[in-house]
């Protein structure tokens, strides 16, 4: 049988991306998919997004939900400083795999603790496991129906504070409006939308950056 997707973004890394250097690790991802093969990664364009929200944040724990290759993974880790954390949880045990790559590549292994399984049955496991009192930062990218579910959750497990930022991917496109609505309607929550375009594409999309209130 043939390579996968993730796979072939895999060899496209380790042959053109210099190993320990995180920035041609992304270079070579959006060349490849710009040009090669299209993935769902968040991308370039919506990469700059995620990247000046995260420096104006700078958190000490950040949590991912929706690893697939690791490209957002090595953005969000490559920022943090000398003592913070990533969390990133992937539930397809093939994408992990290529992801533990990606980011072992970019020399980011140890920035970042890639955990398997499904987001809700691990985030109300995040303190007793990895001694999480609350997050900063928490970037979500799985699967778009679950992005309400699981921010209830995150809000009922206590692992939201005064000042946690959420950033949605694809509110537009594939869409996330159940979400919109949850955060835009919501006194608990300060939201603003960036509009972007879908990766690798001239399509519309954007992020919703969701800041909790108490
Ligand atoms: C299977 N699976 C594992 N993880 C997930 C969660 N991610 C997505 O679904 C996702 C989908 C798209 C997208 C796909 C087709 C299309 F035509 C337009 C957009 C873009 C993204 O940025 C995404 O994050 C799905
Ligand atoms: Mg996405």
């Amino acid at each position: 049988t043939g390579s996968s997707r993730p796979q072939r973004m895999l060899k496209a890394v380790q042959k053109n991306a210099t190993k320990g250097d995180p920035k041609s690790v992304i270079s070579a991802i959006d060349y490849y998919c710009r040009h090669k093969e299209w993935a769902m990664n968040v991308g370039d364009d919506k990469g700059l997004i995620l990247d000046s929200v995260l420096t104006e944040v700078n958190p000490s724990t950040a949590l991912e939900l929706g690893t697939y290759c690791g490209y957002s993974s090595v953005r969000i880790a490559r920022l943090l400083s000398p003592d913070s954390k990533l969390i990133t949880i992937e539930f397809n045990p093939a994408f992990a795999a290529i992801a533990r790559q990606i980011i072992a590549y970019a020399g980011l292994q140890d920035k970042v603790i890639l955990v398997e399984g499904a987001s809700g049955d691990l985030i109300p496991k995040m303190k007793e496991r990895f001694g999480i009192k609350s997050f900063d930062f928490v970037f979500l990218d799985h699967w778009k129906d679950r992005y309400v579910p699981d921010t209830k959750l995150l809000e009922d497990c206590g692992l939201l504070k005064k000042g946690t930022v959420l950033l949605a991917d694809n509110v537009i496109c594939p869409g996330a409006p159940e979400y919109l609505k949850y955060v835009r309607n919501n006194p608990r929550y300060e939201s603003r939308y960036y509009p972007s375009n879908l990766e690798y594409t001239k399509v519309e999309d954007g992020l919703e950056k969701s800041v909790f209130l108490e």
